[in-house]
Parts: C-alpha cells; structure tokens; sequence
C-alpha cells in the first residue's frame, strides 16, 4: 500500500508555479491576482480561505481576500463581484462556498466573469469542460487527476466508481474519469444517495473516489483487494484531546481501508491540498491568457 501524498505532490506544484512567476516577473510581467470573496464566519470555510491565500503568498502571487458578514445583501455581493470583473488587474475570482441561505448561489457563480472563474462553476465554464474544450478545471477534481499524473497511476480500462454527484466534486469528477486522456479512460459509475447496491458496486471498483461528507462511510467490506482509494471527505468529528476540539476525518474509513489498496489518498494532506495547488495552477492560467489546462 502506498500513501498518495497530497502535501509533498502540491508542493512540487507550487514550486513550478513560484519558478513560472519568477520568470514572469523578470519579463517585466505583472503577476497572478487572486481574489477570494469569504461571507459569514464559518470557522472551516475561514481556514480553507485562508490557506489559499497563504499560499499565494508562498508563490508570489498577489491575492486580494473581501469579507463580508452573513447579513450582506445579495445586490451589495453581486456589485463587489462585478468590480472585481472590471479590474484588469484581477485574474481570478473565487466565491467561498456554502454563501448564507439568503443569497443564490446560482446567481452569483453566473455574475463572475467566465474568463476569471478559476474554480470552474459558471455554466459556461462546465459546459467546456463537458464538450471536451480548453477551460478552468474545478480546483478538487482536476487536482485528483494531478495526483494521478504525478504517480502514473493506470487509470486506463479500470472500473472507477465515484460516490457523490455534486456540482464541485463528484460530477466533474466522473466526467474527467471517463474523458479520452491520460489520466482518464475509465469506465465510471456515478453513485448517490438514491444508489441501491453500493457496496456491490464498490467491491468491482479499481479507483474509488469518495465524494459524501460522511465520516468513515467507506468500510473495509466495500473495496476490493488492490483498489486506488481517493478520499474527498473533510469531516469535522469532536475530538477534546485537541486544542481546536475537533479532528478532520475523511469518507474512508482509512484503518480499515488503506490496508487492502494499493494507493490511498490520507485525511488530512491528501486532497485538499491538491485543490489548492490545482486553483492556484488556475489562476496562473488565466493570468498568462491561457485557458488551456484539460485535465
Ligand atoms: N478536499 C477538498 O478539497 C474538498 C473536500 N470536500 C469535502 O468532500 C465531501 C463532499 O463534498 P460535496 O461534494 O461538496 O458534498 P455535497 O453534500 O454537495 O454532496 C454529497 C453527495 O453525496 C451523496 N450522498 C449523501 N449520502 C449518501 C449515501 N448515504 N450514499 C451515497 N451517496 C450519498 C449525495 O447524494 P444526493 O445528490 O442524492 O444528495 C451527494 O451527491 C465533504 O466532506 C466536503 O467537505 C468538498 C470540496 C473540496
Ligand atoms: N468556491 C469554492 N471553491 C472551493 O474550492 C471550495 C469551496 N468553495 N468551498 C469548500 C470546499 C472545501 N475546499 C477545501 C480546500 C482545501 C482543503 C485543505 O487544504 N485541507 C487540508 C486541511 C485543512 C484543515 O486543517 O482544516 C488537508 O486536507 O490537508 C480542504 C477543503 C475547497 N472548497
């Protein structure tokens, strides 16, 4: 078994980035701009924002961070979202979600411009990416298909059965497994809560990506011997032997699990540092006018 390792393969990332914007830099070029646009307080949605713009930092981006509180109005958030549009400086826009109940969250992803939607949201955007097109990849899939590249995982022919359908994860996900490309190839079954036999479908599963929020939803029982488990899940359990009085666990029950894969992603330093290396390769992107990173 061995541990893909999402913290050492998002780092080699950021160290061609950092090498790309050096080089920039020294061609008189302005540098990647990143903005992130954070509403409310949530203490998890803080530290993932605040670790993108950490790392931007890291790399010598220049990045912009716009707090609001949850009592915002939807006009005041669009108007914000529209200068940022405007501002030829800015080469990417990020709208942290969950937004607050009272603001649509369609509305908004369809405000940012498509040529700054670095998280790939906007329809526009996925509907590039499902015609096959060149366009902004969302940050956690195209970040799994990073980690594949970079340990020449075969994916080719394999069964890989994703769970969870959502618009940012489970969904693209399937449909960069099952596209004509390497890392892809794959034969992919879609599974939800409406799912009737999933652990039969996941025991015929070469590549499990598991895409629930449910802590430990993937038992020993439902992978079979060899599998390449990619756990998306980050799950806040109570834990007071911390000092933040919570600890991350991941879908997969990892003790259980990781002794009968071949590769499993950890929880943390898996995936979601890989999300971020893969926005922050976004935003690059867009900042050089190239929108054309397909996988
Ligand atoms: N590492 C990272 O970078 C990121 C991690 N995450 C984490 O990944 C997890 C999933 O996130 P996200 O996709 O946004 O979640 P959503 O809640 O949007 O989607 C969850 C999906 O799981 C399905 N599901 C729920 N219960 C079951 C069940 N019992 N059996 C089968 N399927 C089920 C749902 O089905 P249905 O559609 O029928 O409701 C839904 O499709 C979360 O833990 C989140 O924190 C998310 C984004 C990035
Ligand atoms: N517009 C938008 N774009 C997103 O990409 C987006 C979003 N909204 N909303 C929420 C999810 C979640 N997400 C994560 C990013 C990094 C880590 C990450 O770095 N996790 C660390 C641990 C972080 C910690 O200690 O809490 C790890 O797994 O090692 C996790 C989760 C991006 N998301």
């Amino acid at each position: 078994m061995q541990i893909l390792d999402g913290k050492l393969v998002s780092k080699a990332i950021k160290d061609q980035l950092a090498l790309n914007v050096a080089e920039l830099k020294a061609q008189g070029k302005k540098v990647p701009h990143l903005a992130a646009i954070l509403v409310g307080n949530d203490g998890a949605s803080e530290t993932y924002v605040a670790s993108k713009v950490k790392s931007c930092a890291e790399i010598g981006y220049h990045s912009t961070l716009l707090r609001f509180d949850d009592h915002i109005s939807e006009k005041h958030l669009l108007d914000h979202i529209n200068m940022l549009n405007e501002n030829p400086d800015v080469d990417g826009i990020l709208v942290q979600l969950p937004l607050p109940k009272s603001i649509n969250e369609e509305l908004v992803i369809n405000t940012i411009d498509p040529s700054k939607d670095v998280d790939g949201f906007h329809p526009m955007n996925v509907g590039k990416m499902v015609s096959g097109l060149p366009t902004f990849i969302p940050a956690t899939p195209y970040g799994i298909m990073l980690m594949l590249e970079h340990y020449n995982i075969e994916t080719k022919g394999k069964h890989a059965v994703v769970i969870g359908r959502s618009h940012i994860v489970g969904t693209p996900m399937s449909i960069l497994l099952s596209r004509n490309s390497n890392p892809g190839n794959c034969t992919v079954t879609l599974c939800h809560s409406q799912t009737k036999n999933l652990k039969e479908l996941c025991l015929q599963a070469d590549i499990v990506v598991a895409a629930i929020g449910r802590p430990d939803f993937v038992t020993g029982d439902m992978v079979k011997e060899g599998a390449v488990v990619i756990d998306v899940g980050i799950n806040r359990v109570a834990d007071n032997t911390k000092k933040s009085g919570f600890r991350l666990v991941g879908d997969v029950k990892f003790d259980e699990v990781a002794p009968k894969c071949s590769f499993i992603t950890p929880v943390p330093g898996g995936v979601g540092p890989m999300t971020i290396a893969a926005l922050l390769k976004n935003t690059y992107h867009s900042a050089i006018g190239q929108k054309g990173n397909r996988n």
